[in-house]
């Protein structure tokens, strides 16, 4: 576990940081004079959770959020914990049965990991687990797209993704490979139970090799036949076809 000092900006990063996770916010930086409503409720919140508030200029915010539009407000966050590649045991453990895992292999753009980084927390997944190389990764600019889920989900930067593919399975998680030429539609899976969903990067789509250990391939169908979906798209519509299921028992 380790915890390192950075600088997070936009309304929406802040205020999640803010909200759910006020321990880790060293200070708020807002900008002086700024009138928006949502940097004064972001300034409310930290003044009654005891955070350290500063009213800086422009150019203080300009050069802290490191060319990341700001909209008038930063923080110095000290980044929520890190996930190392032998803890995912425990947590799937902790899933009781019902562990529900998202894999990203190979994405590439930040904001493309960021939104499914959002879609993963909103889905309230398990883990997120991305390949150490070979992936962009979190970033600033892939902690703001997220709007603060970065700083939630439990995400694990695999030093061998097929290792830890293999390594899922051992814990009875079934693998289901996303991929638009596949013959199954994701609607007919059954998405209950411990169920890693893993999906490719925007140029290769799923690698050979981790296609080869999924236990199975889906589609989700696209009756306008489309090539295929953006990856956080696709990422959005599996995870809460698995949100779905679940809730209906
Ligand atoms: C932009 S697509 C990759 C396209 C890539 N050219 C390919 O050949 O796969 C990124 C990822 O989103 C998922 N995806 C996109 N459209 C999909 C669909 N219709 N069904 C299942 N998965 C899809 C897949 O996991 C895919 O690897």
């Amino acid at each position: 576990m380790s915890k390192d000092n950075h600088w997070i900006a936009g309304i929406n990063a802040v205020s999640a940081a803010v909200e759910h996770d006020a321990e880790n916010v060293r200070e708020v930086l807002l900008e002086a004079g700024g009138r928006n409503p949502r940097l004064a409720a972001i300034e409310v919140e930290a003044r009654r959770k005891d955070i350290d508030v500063r009213r800086v200029a422009q150019q203080a915010l300009d050069g802290v959020a490191g060319g990341l539009r700001h909209q008038g407000v930063a923080a110095r966050y000290a980044a929520a914990r890190t996930w190392d590649e032998h803890e995912l045991p425990g947590l799937v453990e902790a899933a009781g049965g019902r562990a529900l895992v998202l894999v990203l292999d190979g994405v590439q753009d930040p904001h493309n990991l960021g939104a499914c980084l959002r879609s993963a927390a909103a889905a309230g997944v398990t883990a997120v687990i991305i390949p150490k190389d070979k992936s962009v990764q979190v970033n600033a600019t892939v902690r703001k797209t997220s709007a603060g889920a970065a700083d939630i989900v439990p995400i694990i930067r695999a030093s061998n993704l097929a290792r830890a593919l293999r390594e899922l399975q051992k814990l009875g998680v079934w693998l289901y490979g996303l991929a638009g030429d596949a013959g199954d539609s994701v609607y007919g899976l059954d998405l209950r139970g411990n169920v890693a969903l893993v999906l490719g990067g925007e140029a290769e789509g799923l690698r050979r090799l981790t296609r080869e250990h999924c236990d199975g391939l889906a589609s989700i169908p696209m009756p306008g036949g489309f090539e295929s979906l953006n990856v956080s798209v696709a990422t959005g519509v599996v995870l809460f076809e698995a949100v779905r299921q679940r809730q209906a028992g």
